[in-house]
């Protein structure tokens, strides 16, 4: 859909979760043959999850350990959710910026899928509840403290700032975007 958007020269705001590295990278080889389109993935649209995300990564350098929970309604298609694997991203990214070691972890042992996924070295965990929408922690920990960021999305309305500031925006971003944090001034 999105490399049919890009060749018919429409700018795409694009939702929908679930994409992995390669189809990322084939969508931004695509978009090479139309740089003047613009392309905007955002995991989440929320206010409250795009901040938490940021404030994750500028805070991850301090933190000897960084893990994410998320908490989703039960219909959800995709695990862990693309904001989750974003936030690990961008705490993944500032620690290697950082120089910092991998965090410790001296598990010998554990059922599948105990220390939940790991995302570029951080483990995500997934929870799906009957009644939630969306939610995530964010635990970052050094010995002795814990700063622990959170977000919930209570309603699909705390979506739609973030849903029209993208489309107002994208004519005036060509290229290949990802994350909302990309057209706010953070
Ligand atoms: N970026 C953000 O802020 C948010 C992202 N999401 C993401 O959006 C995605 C959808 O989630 P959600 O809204 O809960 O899912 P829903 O099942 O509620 O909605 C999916 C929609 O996609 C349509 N659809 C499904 N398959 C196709 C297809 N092959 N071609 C065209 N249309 C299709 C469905 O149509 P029909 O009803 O006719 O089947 C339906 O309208 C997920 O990846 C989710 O993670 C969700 C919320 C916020
Ligand atoms: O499926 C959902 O509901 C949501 N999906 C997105 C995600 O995977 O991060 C955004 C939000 O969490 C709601």
């Amino acid at each position: 859909m999105v490399h049919a958007l890009l060749d018919a020269g429409v700018h795409a705001v694009v939702g929908t979760t679930g994409w992995d590295a390669d189809a990322l990278a084939r969508v931004r080889a695509h978009a090479s043959t139309r740089p003047d389109v613009g392309v905007l993935i955002a995991p989440n649209f929320a206010l409250s999850a795009v901040l938490a995300m940021r404030f994750a990564s500028v805070a991850a350098r301090y933190f000897a350990s960084a893990e994410v929970v998320e908490m989703h309604h039960p219909r959800k298609l995709d695990a862990p959710s693309g904001t989750a694997v974003h936030t690990a991203r961008g705490i993944a990214e500032a620690r290697a910026g950082a120089g910092l070691a991998p965090m410790a972890d001296a598990t010998a042992s554990a059922l599948p899928g105990a220390r939940g996924a790991d995302v570029d070295g951080v483990p995500v965990h997934a929870l799906r509840l009957e009644g939630l929408v969306a939610h995530e922690q964010i635990f970052l920990s050094n010995p002795g403290e814990l700063l622990t960021l959170r977000t919930d999305s209570f309603d699909r309305i705390s979506f739609m700032p973030g849903v029209l500031l993208a489309v107002r925006e994208i004519a005036s971003r060509p290229g290949v975007h990802v994350g909302l944090e990309t057209y706010l001034d953070l």
